[in-house]
């Protein structure tokens, strides 16, 4: 399985903010997405993933086969780590819940309620949920905020195991993770022109880029 992506035009607040986004992902590799603040990543990782319409487009998997981590880790807060890992192991029918937590170094806080953790460790627990997805396609979104250099390479480690087991990664960062082996997409040329009928951008969308 790969994953193709041909045309795709989405929106944000009504405004088409990207358009003509092509690329393929093939299994093993990672596909970094960059551009300036406001370009339209978080925005195109949404539609990609089926969180929201593609104004155009097609995209060759179905949004089951991707595994989302966006800004927000959506933990439950009055569960132990363990508890939420195996809240989401039961939701992705796996049992990968062990595994998820001496990779992502969560085994001596397995018993804390996620309330409890600093903002690193919640970073660290909400990415340890893709481990326990089982999906193929992790979709991140600046997956490194809140982390330390150490976290950072440990994640970096987790998604270089991902790629070799046949996995594949698509990024939204402005850091470099050290992945060199990521390719690079610069959404920049794929801005689009106008959000409505291809004039100039309106003051609406100037105020928001
Ligand atoms: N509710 C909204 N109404 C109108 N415009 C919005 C709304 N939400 C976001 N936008 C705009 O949509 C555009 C795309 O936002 P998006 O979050 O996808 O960008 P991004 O590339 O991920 O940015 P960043 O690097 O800052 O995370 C931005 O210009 C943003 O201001």
């Amino acid at each position: 399985m790969e994953l193709r992506v041909t045309n795709l035009a989405c929106a944000r607040g009504g405004l088409t903010v990207l358009e003509g986004v092509s690329f393929t992902l093939r299994p093993g590799h990672a596909l970094v997405l960059r551009g300036p603040n406001g370009i339209g990543k978080t925005t195109a990782l949404r539609t990609l993933c089926g969180l929201q319409p593609a104004l155009a487009g097609e995209v060759s998997v179905p949004p089951e086969s991707m595994a989302y981590a966006a800004h927000a880790d959506g933990l439950k807060a009055t569960l132990t780590v363990t508890e939420n890992l195996a809240f989401w192991a039961a939701v992705y029918g796996t049992d990968l819940v062990e595994d998820a937590l001496q990779r992502m170094n969560l085994d001596a806080l397995r018993d804390r309620m996620a309330a409890n953790l600093s903002a690193g460790q919640k970073r660290r627990l909400g990415l340890a949920r893709l481990l326990v997805t089982g999906r193929p396609i992790w979709v991140l979104d600046e997956p490194t905020v809140s982390l330390d250099a150490a976290s950072v390479a440990l994640f970096a480690g987790v998604i270089r195991a991902h790629l070799a087991a046949g996995g594949m990664a698509l990024i939204a960062t402005h850091i470099d993770l050290g992945l060199d082996e990521a390719e690079i997409l610069d959404l920049g040329p794929f801005k689009a022109r106008s959000p409505r009928d291809g004039g100039p951008a309106s003051a609406f969308d100037e105020a928001f880029t």
